[in-house]
This record gives C-alpha cells, structure tokens and sequence, in this order.
C-alpha cells in the first residue's frame, strides 16, 4: 500500500471549492427516480442520462472532484464509444466506484439489516482499478425507530456488525491502492429529533472508528460519508439551518479524528436547497480540522433529471441545472454561498 498515494487521492476529494457526485445509484434506485420523471429505466436511457452529467463541461470540470459510478457504469461506452470512465478523467475528475451488494435483513434482529458485498471483493476492486477506479464507496444503513418487536432500534448488533462490513471493505480497498470511502448512514426517516440523530449517529461513528483501528485501516488514507446531524422527515419540530450546522459539527469534532482528510455528506431525502444551506452553515463554523464537502445523489440530479425527462433536445437545460446546482454546493463546501444566487438563477 502506498499511503502517500491514498492521502493524496482522499484530499483531493474534499478539494475546497469541489465535491463529490454520487451516481451510483443501483438499478432499483435509478428506476424508481426514472419512474418520478415518465422514464423507462433501461441500459441505454441510463447510459444517455449519465453520459448527459458527465460531459457537463462547466459542472465537471469546476465543481466535481470524484463521480461514484456503479457497476454498469463503469464497463459502459458513451454513444460515441469512449468509455464513460474516460469522459470523467477527461474532465479533470476522478473515478470511482461502489462495491457493497446491498442490504440483506440481520438475523436476531427484526427490522434491521446487514450490508453485504464482501465475497471475492479483492478480485473485483483489482478489476475495478485496472478501469480506472481510484476510490470506492460502501454503504450501511441504520434505522431510528421503534423497531417491529417495539425494542427500539438500532441494535447495538446493528451498529457492531455494519461497522465491521465497513472495516473489512475499507482495509480490502487501502490493500488495493483505492481509497474506501466509509458510509455509515443513519436514516432520516422517522419522527425522530435531531438530538435522537446526534446520538445514534455519535454511537455509529464511535463503533465505525473503532473498528477501522482494529482492522489497521489507515485513516489518512479514507473519507467519511456520513448523514448530518439533522430532525427524522416527520418529526414536528424541525431543526433550524444553524441548528443542523451547529450540532453536525460538534457531533463530528467529537468522533471523526482529525488524520481523516474529508467528509463529504450524503444528501439523505433533504430538498436540493437544504442540503447546500447546511453545508455553507457548517463552513461558518470553521476551521475545521478535515476537509468537508457534499456527496449528494438526489440534491444533486433532482433538478437535472427534471429538465432532462427523458428528451434528448433537454440535454442542454438539464447540464445547466446540473451545473447550477453543483456550483451552489461548490460555494457552499467555502461557505460562500447565499440563497439569493439561487434566486438569480430561477
Ligand atoms: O441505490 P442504493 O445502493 O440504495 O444507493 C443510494 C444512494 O445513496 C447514496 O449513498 C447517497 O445519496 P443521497 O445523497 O441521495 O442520499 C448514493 O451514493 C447512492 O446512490
């Protein structure tokens, strides 16, 4: 392994002014947000929409760090015949890629589930470099509720064994010369409050560095995907922006050691706007010890896939909105954006 190699492929990542697009979404994912705008999930029309984001001059070659591909994606030829992963090199960002095979449910413990994708990982992030990967993703999922024996959840067997999946991935990819990026994300469904968040998410990312020490995972060589401190979807009294800003902060000073080079969040169901006031609130709060940046999927493609719908005469107006939203998050990760520059935009 060559961590100076993995260091300086991670800060890279959380470039300021930079971040991350996650378009891995797997193919009941992709469908269901195909579904939202009247399009038909099928090889070609993903291929034609992800093709649409990747050569987003402007988005691409200022705002966009890393995109996270999935497996299709990364084998799959733009309609000209480049590689895809080309097109993203070409634009100055970097390729990666997610490795876990989705959730299965966690025996002993009703409701909740197990990330899964270990079985011959080695081999396929070897294949996934030779493409041109340079990082990985990996998610595990953690539900707040009550759980459906009423014991309440998460389990501390929940915690305990997502987070030893995501060390093992994490040291599998360093071995590999890719850098993991580890997502433990806490679930924002629920009428749960931001408080519940801060500390399941607290006790997720205490479990999650402890097991990354124990399997030597070298944290200079990793970023942090994690949720915000933030209030369940259906909580009734919503945590306000600087609220969100202060706790998430406090909560990440408290169990994300500062030789971690980045974060970058995940966007969780927050509305586009949401998401980038949160990150621009935290970066008032600086300095801050690590690098710390968006990985949205939905607050970043929500608006393009609405352009796009499907048409390709709609290809311009969806790499604008595109464009416009990755240059709202890029001035969000310096704290330098305002909601009036969305104003001016619509
Ligand atoms: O399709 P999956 O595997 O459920 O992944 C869901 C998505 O969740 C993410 O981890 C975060 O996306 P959001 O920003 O939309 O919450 C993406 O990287 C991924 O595409």
């Amino acid at each position: 392994m060559n961590l100076t190699e993995l260091n300086r492929i991670a800060t890279a990542m959380v470039a300021s002014g930079k971040g991350i697009l996650a378009a891995d979404e797997s193919s009941g994912t992709i469908k269901k947000r195909f579904d939202a705008i009247g399009v038909e999930s099928t090889e070609e029309n993903r291929r034609d929409y992800r093709e649409m984001l990747f050569r987003s001059k402007e988005a691409m070659s200022q705002y966009i760090s890393g995109v996270i591909l999935y497996d299709e994606t990364i084998w799959q030829n733009a309609a000209d015949g480049t590689p895809l992963v080309k097109l993203i090199e070409q634009s100055g960002a970097i390729p990666g890629i997610k490795v876990d095979e989705g959730t299965q449910a966690l025996p002993m413990c009703p409701g909740e589930t197990v990330t899964v994708g270990l079985d011959k990982l080695a081999e396929r992030l070897k294949k996934y470099y030779e493409r041109g990967a340079r990082f990985a993703k990996w998610r595990a999922v953690i539900d707040i509720g009550s759980g459906t024996d009423g014991r309440g959840i998460p389990s501390m067997t929940a915690i305990s064994v997502n987070a030893h999946a995501l060390a093992r991935y994490a040291a599998l990819c360093q071995a590999a010369q890719i850098v993991p990026i580890v997502e433990p994300e806490v679930l924002m469904d629920g009428d749960h409050d931001i408080d519940r968040c801060y500390d399941v998410t607290s006790r997720v990312l205490n479990k999650t560095f402890q097991e990354l020490r124990v399997q030597r995972v070298a944290l200079e060589g990793m970023v942090l995907k994690p949720n915000m401190a933030i209030s369940g979807k259906k909580c009734v009294k919503q945590a306000s922006v600087e609220e969100v800003a202060e706790k998430t902060i406090r909560m990440l000073k408290a169990c994300v050691p500062a030789a971690v080079p980045g974060i970058a969040f995940l966007s969780g169901g927050q509305s586009d706007e949401e998401a980038t006031a949160h990150l621009n609130a935290m970066h008032k709060l600086g300095p801050l010890p690590w690098g710390l940046t968006f990985s949205y999927g939905r607050a970043l493609q929500a608006a393009p896939q609405k352009a796009w719908s499907g048409r390709p005469e709609n290809i311009a107006a969806g790499q604008a909105a595109f464009s416009h939203r990755a240059r709202m998050n890029g001035l969000a990760s310096k704290g330098e954006w305002q909601s009036s520059l969305e104003k001016k935009a619509a």
